[in-house]
């Protein structure tokens, strides 16, 4: 493993240069891996996995039609490499589990009937496992179980492997039955696409990424935007200018900077009166909300969050809910400006 630097800690890496893709067909050349799951992780490690030759087969239930036809329209054949799950699952020599988190708890009884000795048992996430108490799942002994999470949506984990680049990815192996649970997990990691890879465990997975996606990556984010916009639009400022301040130059300029070289790069390219400003409320903002940010973290440990992941998305009516609420925020006064804002990009596609 190559060591890197992470800022003046030493880190353990899997690049692709040391575990290649001739190495990772090689690990993997008599597996078959069933894809259970055709949703947004499932399609975009499956056609990556396809597209460099690997040997997937895809399992979904049909009654979730849009999925199924989803992975007909991308070339799975029902009967030869699309099948109901249990079907694919007994077939698979590597299950990918990629029902979502809490769909995995309710196929977990019928699933586990289907994995034979020596299978491997693959998550992308380390919620299932981690939370056995909530979830009921817990796997045979006499079997592999292992982990790769890539660190993106599905969606970027298929637009970056077609334009050549790749999404990293943690890994970890929860239980080495066969004594290849490591090459397997990473030659899947690679065949999936990952830039590179970086060892974690399933309990460390699921807390940091629960964590991100309520915090910065997603609540955070969305939450502070909302603040911002309503104390612009409460002192007068118009819908195209208050959005334009708080999204709009961030995506189109700023983040764009901080991903290219840092934030003390975007910071350099910005006024001397924006520098200063920014560097004496970074410290308040970042104090006002570091309670929040442990409560959450607390949350995610005990158990509380993954709770209510549970109980709400087995509500049988929760597919409207949560679809009333995106409408909801889409059709927010700075959502929908933002929308009037994009279409006026030259480059505009939506
Ligand atoms: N969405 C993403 O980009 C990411 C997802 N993950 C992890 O990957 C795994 C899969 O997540 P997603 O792709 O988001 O899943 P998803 O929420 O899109 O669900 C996948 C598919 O599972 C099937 N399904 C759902 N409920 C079912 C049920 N009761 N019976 C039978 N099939 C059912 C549906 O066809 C659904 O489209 C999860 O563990 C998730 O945490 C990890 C990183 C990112
Ligand atoms: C994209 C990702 O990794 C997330 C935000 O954690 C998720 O979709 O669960
Ligand atoms: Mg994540
Ligand atoms: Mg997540």
């Amino acid at each position: 493993m190559a060591k890197i630097d992470f800022g003046g800690v030493i880190e353990d890496v899997v690049t692709r240069e040391e575990f290649t893709l001739e190495k990772a067909r090689e690990v993997l050349k008599n597996e078959t891996i069933a894809v259970i799951g055709y949703g947004v992780q499932g399609p975009a490690q499956a056609l990556n996995m396809r597209d460099q030759g690997f040997n997937v087969i895809v399992g979904q239930s049909p009654e979730f039609k849009s999925d199924w036809d989803k992975a007909i329209a991308d070339g799975f054949v029902p009967g030869e490499t699309l099948f109901p799950v249990a079907d694919a699952a007994k077939k698979g020599t590597i299950v990918q589990y990629l029902v979502s988190d809490a769909a995995q708890r309710i196929l977990w009884p019928e699933l586990k009937e289907c994995l034979n000795e020596g299978d491997a048992l693959y998550f992308s996430h380390g919620f299932s496992v981690t939370y056995k108490e909530q979830t009921g799942v817990i796997p045979p002994s006499n079997i592999d179980v292992i982990l790769c999470a890539p660190k993106g949506s599905g969606t970027s984990v298929r637009r970056n492997f077609l334009a050549g680049a790749g999404i990293n990815s943690s890994y970890s192996v929860f239980q080495d039955y066969t004594g290849r649970a490591t090459e397997r997990v990473l030659a899947l990691g690679i065949a999936i696409g990952s830039g590179y890879l970086f060892p974690t465990t399933f309990e460390k997975e699921v807390y940091s990424d629960l964590t991100g996606e309520r915090g910065v990556l997603m609540g955070a984010l969305a939450g502070i935007m909302d603040a911002q916009y309503k104390v612009l639009r409460e002192n007068g400022h118009s819908p195209s200018e208050a959005f334009n301040e708080t999204v709009e130059e961030l995506t189109q300029s700023l983040i764009r900077l901080v991903d290219e070289k840092g934030m003390d790069w975007m910071y350099a390219n910005c006024s001397a009166t924006a520098q200063r400003g920014a560097l004496d409320w970074m410290p308040r903002f970042r104090d006002a909300v570091l309670p929040v940010f442990k409560q959450l973290y607390e949350n995610v440990k005990s158990g509380k969050e993954t709770q209510r992941v549970i109980q709400a998305l087995s509500q049988p009516d929760y597919r409207n809910v949560l679809e009333a609420e995106l409408n909801e925020l889409g059709n927010s006064e700075i959502w929908k400006a933002g929308q009037a804002v994009r279409k006026l990009r030259p480059n505009h596609k939506e």
